[in-house]
């Protein structure tokens, strides 16, 4: 298969010498020419507008806006709620992860790598942790781990967080959370390098998700699992009413934040909010982070709802395998019978949180490395069908390109690029 793409690809580079225009490569110089020329307009294109919203100017409008499409009803008037699949959605996700990691290991002969910091024995924390290096190893991603006993000192702790900042296979550190009460969570979520924070809980990746017209290099991943959940099932948020129940650093607050930039309203329901059950119902969308079982009743929810829960509590029991089972925040069979969609606990946000995790460490071990991801052009994929030439990229027409930073890729000097393998395989 690598042979024949290989060849194939010499004989598309021949034919982009022959046809103008060539290609419509994007290096990152080029990227931040255009952007600069174009400061003068009110908007501003950002290569992010997917997940952290499109940056658009706010601009009042006067009162009168259109409610939410009514939710699907039966014949009989009562409701049909989809179940949102997050284990089917992680798996699509993980599919294109999967894509670009053997594209990334057959260009450069490198593959991200992610490592973890487990603290302390809690089942529930290992159970998570596990679920994670298996779907590093399901996409291709290295995984390194750290474990450490409950009774520890913080310095050991901090002494593997920066053992793993240097290391340069290393493109991901996670300290897993809760730590043990006797630790400092901030000077331990402090000493992540910024670069490498995949959780994005750094203050100043927290930062930068906060302020207007900025980017984190990070954003959590619970929150953006929230945000993929809602956009992949065809779900707006402009103008919608969100309440966001618990503003915890880790999952409340960036969701907050996210749901703004994505022209959200958004209110925070949290534990000295006055009715809390009123505020919620006012919601077209309910996003629960609570860490509070069976707490949000069907008596809490407008009818036609959508029903996001992030919540993962651990309910003792003997009887499951890990001694353990999982409920969310959300009363689903009460919620079920008012919501319009929901996502149920487990196979809902979890899931989901895993492969924003795993694109984390991809996106940064493409910025480690100098990768930038680019669109095949038109006129290669239309070679490709004139020729019937099968080529792995047919179905998903993005490709890696490898371009040390000095290298401004132009039409010009393509062919050029394309032969010199110094840069390692363009195509
Ligand atoms: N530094 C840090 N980063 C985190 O992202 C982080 C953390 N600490 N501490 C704990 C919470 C919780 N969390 C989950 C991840 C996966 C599932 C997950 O995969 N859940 C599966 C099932 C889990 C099971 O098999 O029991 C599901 O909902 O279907 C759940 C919860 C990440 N967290």
């Amino acid at each position: 298969m690598r042979a024949a793409l290989s060849s194939t690809l010499k004989k598309v580079s021949a034919a982009a010498a022959a046809s103008r225009p060539r290609v419509a490569f994007v290096s990152p110089a080029s990227h931040h020419h255009r952007r600069h020329h174009q400061s003068n307009k009110p908007t501003k294109k950002r290569k992010d507008d997917y997940i952290l919203g499109p940056d658009l100017p706010d601009i009042w409008a006067t009162p009168g806006s259109s409610s939410p499409p009514p939710p699907a009803e039966s014949e009989t008037g009562e409701l049909v709620p989809a179940i949102i699949d997050g284990k089917s959605i992680a798996e699509e996700i993980k599919l294109g992860i999967a894509k670009e990691v053997h594209w990334m290991k057959d260009t450069i002969k490198k593959v991200p790598g992610l490592a973890v910091v487990l603290v302390g024995q809690r089942r529930d924390s290992q159970t998570y942790v596990r679920n994670k290096i298996k779907a590093c190893e399901e996409v291709g991603i290295r995984s390194l781990m750290a474990e450490l006993s409950e009774e520890c000192a913080e310095d050991e702790v901090l002494n593997a967080v920066s053992k793993f900042n240097q290391d340069p296979s290393v493109h991901g550190v996670l300290v897993q959370l809760p730590l043990p009460q006797h630790m400092d969570e901030d000077t331990i979520l402090g000493a992540v390098s910024l670069q490498k924070d995949v959780d994005g809980f750094h203050p100043l990746n927290m930062g930068n998700l906060a302020l207007r017209g900025r980017e984190p290099l990070f954003i959590p991943c619970a929150a953006k699992a929230c945000i993929e959940l809602l956009l992949r099932s065809g779900i707006k948020l402009k103008g919608k009413n969100v309440a966001v129940i618990g503003r915890s650093n880790v999952v409340g607050l960036p969701t907050t934040l996210l749901l703004q930039r994505h022209h959200a309203t958004v209110s925070v329901v949290h534990a000295f909010t006055n009715n809390p059950a009123d505020v919620t119902r006012e919601a077209d969308i309910v996003i629960s982070a609570a860490g509070v079982p069976n707490l949000v009743r069907g008596s809490w929810l407008k009818r036609g709802a959508i029903v996001i829960d992030v919540g993962t509590n651990p309910i003792e029991d003997p009887s499951f395998e890990h001694g353990y089972y999982l409920r969310g925040d959300v009363c689903y069979e009460e919620a079920l019978q008012v919501a319009s969609a929901i996502t149920p606990v487990p196979g809902g946000v979890g899931p989901v949180t895993v492969a924003m995790l795993l694109s984390n460490t991809l996106d940064s071990a493409k910025r480690f490395f100098g990768i930038i991801h680019i669109s095949v052009p038109d006129f290669i994929c239309s070679y490709r069908k004139s020729q019937n030439i099968p080529t792995e990229t047919e179905d998903d027409p993005k490709i890696l390109v490898c371009l040390p930073e000095h290298i401004h890729c132009n039409d010009m000097n393509f062919n050029k690029l394309a032969s010199d393998k110094s840069i390692g395989q363009t195509f």
